[in-house]
């Protein structure tokens, strides 16, 4: 449920040349309970008085289940963004009203199917993050795989790469494919891809007995990639979407 609360600023830095990750704290000391894949959203005016929120997705890694102190989220710069400019000149300690958690693009106890396709394009990849110790649950479970595909123009916009290349060093069942799409990395990793996430699809085969997909970030991925998993056969209730719409 929905709950309305202050966040204070304990940590900020530079994830990519244009994304900043956040650490809050709730002024209030409490926890936050949410359900990795969930999003909040952040409340302010502009300068004529006019209400708006902006939404963010909750990129901490806690346990998977129990509430978490910090709340980490990842903000891309958008240019003339009032929402990218509020919380880009926020202070440690500064306060914002936030609300949250929402969303229902979350891991279903329910699904059954062996192999989980994430696609994820900037910012989109931060619901993953906090995926990640469910997915650690999931894979000791056996039977189950985990496919990430994050797709960026270089690898510098790879956000939380060496977190995910970690996890996949460390959890065979799951695969970390960077999917290059301007220019490769300097050094190559073995999983890396060129070219658009949407492409790399193809070399993975889905079907709709074996998959189940989440699609995170920029719209234009989102339905892209969203038509390209139906033309393979997985039906609609097979793909999670989350669309990183402006919600002016
Ligand atoms: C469920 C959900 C979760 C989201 N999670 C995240 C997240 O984790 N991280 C994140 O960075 N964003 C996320 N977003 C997007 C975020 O809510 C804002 O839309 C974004 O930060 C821009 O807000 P702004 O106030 O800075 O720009 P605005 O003042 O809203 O927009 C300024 C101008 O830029 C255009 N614009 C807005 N967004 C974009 C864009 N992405 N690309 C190009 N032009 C744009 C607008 O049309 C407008 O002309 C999410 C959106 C949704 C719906």
């Amino acid at each position: 449920m929905a709950d309305h609360f202050q966040l204070r600023l304990v940590e900020s830095h530079m994830l990519a040349p244009t994304v900043r990750h956040l650490s809050f704290e709730r002024a209030d000391g409490q926890p936050l309970a949410f359900v990795p894949g969930q999003f909040l959203q952040v409340h302010f005016h502009y300068d004529d008085g006019t209400a708006t929120k902006r939404s963010y997705s909750v990129g901490t890694v806690g346990d998977g289940s129990s509430p978490v102190q910090r709340v980490e989220i990842a903000v891309s710069y958008v240019e003339g963004g009032a929402a990218t400019k509020l919380l880009g000149e926020l202070p440690i300690s500064g306060l914002i009203d936030a609300s949250g958690p929402y969303g229902r693009f979350c891991l279903q106890d329910t699904d059954t199917h062996p192999r989980y396709l994430l696609m994820a394009t900037g910012t989109g990849v931060t619901p993953y993050r906090a995926m990640l110790p469910r997915f650690e649950k999931l894979l000791a479970a056996g039977g189950r795989e985990v496919v990430l595909l994050y797709g960026a123009r270089n690898e510098t916009e790879l956000l939380y790469g060496e977190e995910f290349e970690a996890f996949a060093q460390s959890h065979p069942g799951f695969t970390f494919h960077g999917c290059l799409s301007r220019q490769p990395r300097a050094v190559p990793r073995p999983h890396d891809r060129n070219g658009h996430v949407q492409n790399v699809l193809a070399e993975l085969q889905p079907h709709a007995d074996r998959d189940i997909a989440y699609l995170c970030g920029n719209p234009n991925m989102v339905d892209a990639a969203f038509t390209a998993l139906q033309e393979f056969g997985l039906p609609v209730k097979q793909i999670r979407r989350e669309k990183y719409v402006s919600s002016r």
